[in-house]
């Protein structure tokens, strides 16, 4: 991200993704942590900042998802592919604040409209990659990697007129830590690039940072983060859904969003699963909005 670059915030307030309800008051909780103030410090220029919401007419789309919410989720989503493709079309940065992570496949079809080749690094506890018939859950905030790279029965297309696949080959996963059953076989199917937390033990941050960022700007047009802050250890961030331990720490959180702003190659960005109903004293939120800051060139010195 340059400066010159506008920043086009996209808050969508949506939480029917996950199994509890809180994470669609994230963003405007992060709002009054600061978030926008902190970007004009660093000197960026925003666009006006616009708000997905879900309207009464649920989307009726030709494929049947038989999980929770499918319909929401669905209609949120396809309101979101058309926002993040116009910003995109401006030459704008889309910066999608959720809500829970089903919201992704909204900002992977806008982002995959143009044709373009995406690379997607994946930061989360997770790797969202179950399908309709894997989920132990039914939750779609688990779905959405699967959807992007065209392994569910949804498809990205079904989002968004000419959507895309993206390509396995092109995609990382970091921080992953607990993976269903169904998950592990399509990461050692497709060959996706997964640095769990033990590669994370084992090479450190930065080299898998480093790695990551070659895998996924050579060869391609952009690079999305799409970061869950469950990635981080709940020490740090208790404010998510889905929690899990041996998580990143708050340094090794900070360093990662450190390395990305300076290898300069995220085009697009996700913010998710920040639940403020679970959040102790705000500190999720908080740590939320000093994340992005390292993202977008805060320094300590
Ligand atoms: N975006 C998230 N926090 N996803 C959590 C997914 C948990 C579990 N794998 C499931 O399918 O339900
Ligand atoms: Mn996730
Ligand atoms: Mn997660």
């Amino acid at each position: 991200m340059d400066k010159s670059q506008l920043i086009s915030l996209i808050k969508v307030p949506f939480g029917y993704g996950a199994g509890r309800m809180g994470s669609e008051l994230g963003p405007e909780r992060l709002l009054r942590w600061g978030l926008i103030e902190q970007w004009k410090e660093l000197g960026y220029v925003l666009d006006e900042p616009s708000r997905i919401l879900l309207k009464d007419q649920w989307s009726d789309k030709a494929v049947s998802v038989p999980l929770k919410n499918a319909s929401k989720v669905l209609s949120i989503c396809t309101a979101l592919a058309s926002e993040v493709k116009l910003k995109r079309d401006e030459g704008h940065f889309p910066f999608i604040l959720g809500g829970d992570h089903s919201i992704a496949m909204g900002s992977l079809a806008g982002l995959t409209a143009d044709g373009g080749s995406l690379g997607v690094i994946w930061m989360d506890a997770h790797s969202d990659l179950n399908t309709e018939e894997t989920t132990p859950s039914r939750n779609m905030h688990g779905i959405p990697l699967a959807v992007g790279l065209g392994r569910a029965a949804l498809r990205l297309s079904h989002i968004y007129d000419g959507a895309a696949d993206i390509d396995p080959s092109k995609t990382v996963l970091i921080a992953a830590r607990e993976l269903d059953p169904g998950e592990k076989e399509l990461i050692k199917e497709l060959g996706i690039h997964c640095y769990t937390m033990h590669e994370i033990d084992k090479l450190g941050i930065q080299k898998v940072i480093d790695e990551a960022v070659d895998i996924t700007s050579s060869g391609t047009d952009g690079v999305h983060l799409s970061f869950d802050i469950d990635s981080i250890d709940p020490t740090e961030a208790p404010g998510t859904g889905t929690p899990v331990q041996g998580g990143l720490s708050y340094r090794e959180s900070h360093f990662a969003m450190e390395l990305l702003y300076e290898a300069g190659i995220i085009t697009s960005c996700d913010f998710v699963e920040v639940n403020p109903r679970l959040d102790r004293n705000n500190r999720t939120s908080k740590l939320a909005v000093d994340l992005i800051g390292s993202l977008f060139g805060k320094r300590i010195l």
